[in-house]
């Protein structure tokens, strides 16, 4: 297999991977097979392991099945001009399709900043697909790349999530990631209802592995957060990073309180398998969290042996023994026995997605005549009022799409933003900040109003006491001028006294 694409680099130092161990396996059996040796050089030995076997093999056996070769095999199927048509063939139709199409699978990696998620994708696929050396400065990044089988070839995309984790404030670092998955659910809806479906970019997120510190004592709260968040929208697989830093008891003590913790906190693990896949969902079960140790460079082993893995003081640890490391299990969880459960599961999702999104839009639109919070045209509002029925929304059929014409994409993203609980949270901070400062300056203008109230009543205060002097001054010298008036008609001995009544009588 040669993977292809604009980040793997050509001058990987080793053979490119075994990456999907089991399909060339089989590939090389079916090879066997088909120059006249036995299939069952292939065939898994534990019940277990052929169970795995059967529920990858849709993907599988699809694209390592030689084209030419006739169908069925069984002589007492039914069969035309000596091929089988049976509906027994109906199956393996099915697997060539498949194998024609090729898959899409999309993988996260999310985890605190520095857990070693580069150096694991890069091991995981054993070739340069994220450069270590120029990280985009961005909090989401994918990296895609395609890889070739004989038959088929598999789409691969991997998300990294640099720096996660790195903010003074974590609060809503989650969001970012979440919002990226929910958005490439919004698009691929929108891509779907388009007239020419032959160029649509499927970027839905599959599975999400959750990179785990090795503190050996509990989880962050960013992390219980987060994974909470995650774990409703895709398929989430714990993972404990960098566990040669744990000896084998802390481990799985480790392993036992993580457990615990998820259980607590009910964070779902795999949470889209549900019942249906139970194999699927024991398989990962008894594993998680995984335990895993990264390298991309090559060591010597004791037994002299190149092996992928990490050199220390006291000797090497190869990353690809499942006595200390679920490296290996988890690239087999991933893609040998469970690819094709976390393609489909995640289908089954995004149909739930899409049918409450579509009747979302239809009650957004019945809500735009009563708030006209959407522009409408007359036209519009016309159609929506006289023909749509919003109580039965089945009745209206076809119709329903003229409505999701209306609410489109770009409504639909700005409703995504008012429900975000970041915006609301944010909403709701300025809206308090806004409340304590306009508190503040009322009560400010209060102060100051009673302030001035009693400052103006000292002033009436004063002015009715100048008043009061005043008037005591004016009585002062109007017995000033009656005494001079009495003093000069004494001194006349013509008393007039008219002249003296009045005065009497002014006083
Ligand atoms: N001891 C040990 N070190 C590891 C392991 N995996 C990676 N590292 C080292 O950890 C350091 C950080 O690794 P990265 O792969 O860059 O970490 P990251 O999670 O991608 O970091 P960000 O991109 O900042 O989010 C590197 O020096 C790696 O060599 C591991 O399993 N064990």
């Amino acid at each position: 297999m040669k993977p292809k694409g604009g980040r793997l680099s050509t001058d990987c130092p080793v053979e490119f991977p075994t990456i999907i161990s089991g399909f060339s396996d089989e590939v090389k059996a079916r090879k066997q097979a088909s120059q006249g040796q036995h299939l069952d050089a292939y065939q898994p030995k534990s019940p277990e392991s052929r169970h795995r076997r059967q529920r990858s093999s849709s993907f599988v056996n699809g694209k390592c099945r030689n084209r030419d070769a006739p169908f069925a095999d069984d002589k007492n199927s039914p069969s035309l001009n000596g091929q089988g048509v049976g509906i027994e063939n109906l199956p393996r139709q099915r697997e060539l399709l498949n194998a024609k199409n090729g898959i899409h699978f999309t993988l996260m990696v999310a985890g605190q900043s520095g857990l070693g998620k580069t150096t694991f994708i890069n091991s995981l696929f054993s070739a340069s697909l994220i450069d270590e050396g120029i990280k985009e400065d961005k909090p989401i990044v994918r990296y895609k790349s395609v890889i070739e089988g004989d038959e088929t070839h598999l789409r691969l995309s991997v998300i990294d999530t640099p720096g996660f984790g790195n903010n003074m404030d974590n609060a809503f670092t989650w969001r970012t990631m979440v919002n990226y998955i929910d958005e490439e659910i919004r698009s691929y809806i929108f891509q779907e209802e388009q007239p020419d479906r032959t160029k649509m970019i499927d970027d839905r997120v599959h599975c999400c592995l959750y990179f785990l510190k090795p503190t050996g004592k509990g989880i962050d709260t960013l992390d219980v957060v987060t994974m909470k968040k995650l774990a409703t929208r895709v398929n989430l697989i714990p993972v404990i990073a960098k566990a040669d830093l744990l000896t084998k008891d802390e481990l799985r003590n480790f392993k036992t309180e993580i457990r615990e913790i998820i259980r607590v906190q009910d964070i779902s693990i795999c949470y889209f398998f549900g019942n249906h896949v139970s194999n699927a969902t024991q398989d990962i079960f008894q594993q998680y969290p995984f335990s895993i140790i990264a390298s991309n460079e090559y060591v010597l082993n004791d037994k002299g042996e190149k092996v992928k893995g990490r050199q220390y003081k006291w000797g090497t640890v190869d990353i690809e023994n499942e006595k200390y490391c679920d490296f290996k299990i988890l690239q087999k969880t991933l893609f040998d026995w469970h690819l094709i459960d976390l393609v489909e599961t995640t289908e089954e999702y995004y149909e739930k997605c899409r049918s409450e999104m579509l009747r979302t839009r239809l009650l957004k639109a019945r809500d735009c005549l009563t708030t006209n919070s959407v522009e409408l045209t007359e036209k519009q509002k016309k159609f929506l009022q006289e023909e749509m029925n919003f109580e039965d929304i089945e009745e209206n059929k076809l119709k329903n799409y003229k409505c999701y014409e209306i609410i489109n994409k770009a409504i639909m993203d700005k409703v995504a933003t008012e429900w975000d609980p970041e915006f609301i949270t944010r909403q709701l901070e300025a809206k308090r900040k806004f409340n304590e400062l306009s508190n503040r300056e009322i009560c400010k203008f209060r102060d100051w109003k009673r302030s001035l109230f009693m400052e103006q009543e000292n002033f009436n205060q004063e002015i009715e006491e100048l008043n009061h002097k005043l008037e005591n001054l004016q009585l002062e010298c109007q017995d000033l001028e009656y005494k001079l008036l009495i003093g000069k008609s004494a001194n006349n001995h013509s008393t007039d006294s008219a002249t003296l009544v009045n005065v009497h009588v002014k006083r």
